[in-house]
């Protein structure tokens, strides 16, 4: 397959502006996923911190903030993000 198929561009100009940005954006997911990595561990040191002191796994209030930061910053969308974030970091409840 060429350039063009795969972009889906009509012109070689648009495939490799399409090209080039797709590694970008192959880039730019590796960190994000490393980041969430790095949360879902920066979240269990918690859990377990509380879970060992004689609490629960989860904090709902806590939740809430977090869900309120990804909506003000990414509106409705932000919150369903977040939900999958909060679930990978402490699973399903
Ligand atoms: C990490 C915590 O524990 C749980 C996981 C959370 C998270 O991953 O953001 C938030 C609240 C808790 O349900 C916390 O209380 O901060």
């Amino acid at each position: 397959m060429t350039a063009i198929d795969v972009t889906g561009a009509r012109t070689p100009e648009a495939a490799d502006v399409i090209t080039g940005a797709r590694e970008r954006i192959d880039a730019l997911d590796d960190r994000i996923i490393g980041l969430i990595q790095e949360r879902m561990a920066v979240s269990a040191v918690i859990q377990e911190a509380r879970i060992a002191s004689g609490g629960r796994r989860v904090n709902l209030s806590r939740e809430m903030e977090v869900l309120g930061h990804y909506s003000e910053a990414l509106g409705k969308p932000g919150t369903s993000l977040a939900m999958t974030l909060l679930e990978l970091c402490r699973g399903r409840i």
